[in-house]
């Protein structure tokens, strides 16, 4: 019999492929730091990605999409009713869409902008540990901007307790990155502490994540788990080139867009909790 950690590698080789083969269409609706990075994240993971929040476009162009990830990283209140235009349209149109709720407890503004938006039916919410303990609080000053002061693992009750109270999947990222849908729980232990150095790679996960549901939208809690795996295989295998936080965020392009089978099936590391 497949034991649990092959199962993982192989469907998580089943996700890498399909997003290759099918590149899906994801929109982004996210802050001005992680376009880059989120773009060329999809883009190597053989994803297709657009960046796109006007409110004048979203009607044409959200029911056509695979998925949306919409960020609030640097919220105003002009891009909130397009955030809130594109949950609705998607949820409408049967595309999943991810919410990535940066510095959640930095304002009372972002806080309530990120309630908001978790009752327009998030597939999926993806934050560290303060993001996700703030959110499940719904109170603002437990983090330190958009970095977390929790571990992961401090935010696995909360994360539990929104999966179930809104229905859908939440993954908290970290040392181990967390991932529950209120009653299965799974820890990835991928990825390399220096991807905290580099601006937007949680953002740009959470862009992964979308790609990963949008050819498995049946198995959402599965292909969060692979891909926030993967993204850390990819991030292990560039730290063996990377001379500091520069060259990694480089490195880190090419080696997702360069991952075999045998890296992933060796190399991805999920466990139940
Ligand atoms: N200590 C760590 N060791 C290994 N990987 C980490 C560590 N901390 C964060 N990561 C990885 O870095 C990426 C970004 O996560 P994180 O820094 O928690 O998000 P954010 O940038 O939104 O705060 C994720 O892929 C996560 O798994
Ligand atoms: C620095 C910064 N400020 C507003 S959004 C942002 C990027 C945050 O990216 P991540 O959450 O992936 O570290
Ligand atoms: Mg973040």
């Amino acid at each position: 019999m497949e034991d649990e950690s092959t199962k993982w590698g192989s469907t998580a080789w089943t996700h890498l492929s399909s997003t290759r083969q099918q590149s899906p269409l994801i929109q982004c609706i996210t802050n001005f730091v992680s376009m880059d990075l989120m773009a060329n994240t999809l883009l190597s993971a053989g994803a297709s990605p657009a960046m796109l929040h006007s409110l004048q476009e979203i009607p044409d162009f959200t029911p056509n999409i695979h998925a949306l990830c919409i960020n609030v990283g640097t919220l105003t209140s002009d891009w909130l009713p397009a955030m809130k235009m594109a949950a609705d349209f998607a949820f409408k149109a049967g595309k999943p869409w991810v919410l990535d709720p940066v510095a959640a407890g930095a304002s009372s503004f972002r806080l309530e902008a990120c309630l908001e938006l978790v009752k327009l039916k998030p597939c999926v919410i993806r934050g560290n540990g303060s993001e996700i303990l703030a959110l499940f609080m719904a109170s603002v000053g437990s983090s330190k901007g958009v970095d977390s002061t929790h571990d992961s693992t401090d935010a696995i009750d909360a994360a539990k307790a929104l999966a179930e109270a809104n229905g859908c999947i939440v993954a908290v990222s970290g040392a181990t990155d967390i991932v529950t849908d209120g009653k299965r729980v799974v820890g990835a232990r991928n990825g390399v502490a220096m991807l905290q150095k580099i601006t937007a790679t949680g953002c740009s996960v959470t862009a992964l994540i979308a790609a990963f549901v949008a050819v498995d939208p049946v198995h959402a809690f599965e292909a969060t788990a692979t891909a926030l795996s993967v993204f850390g295989v990819a991030a292990e295998m560039a730290m063996d080139f990377a001379k500091g936080p520069a060259s990694l965020r480089m490195h880190l392009i090419d080696s997702l867009h360069g991952l075999d089978q045998s890296t992933v099936l060796s190399r991805v590391n999920i466990t139940s909790l």
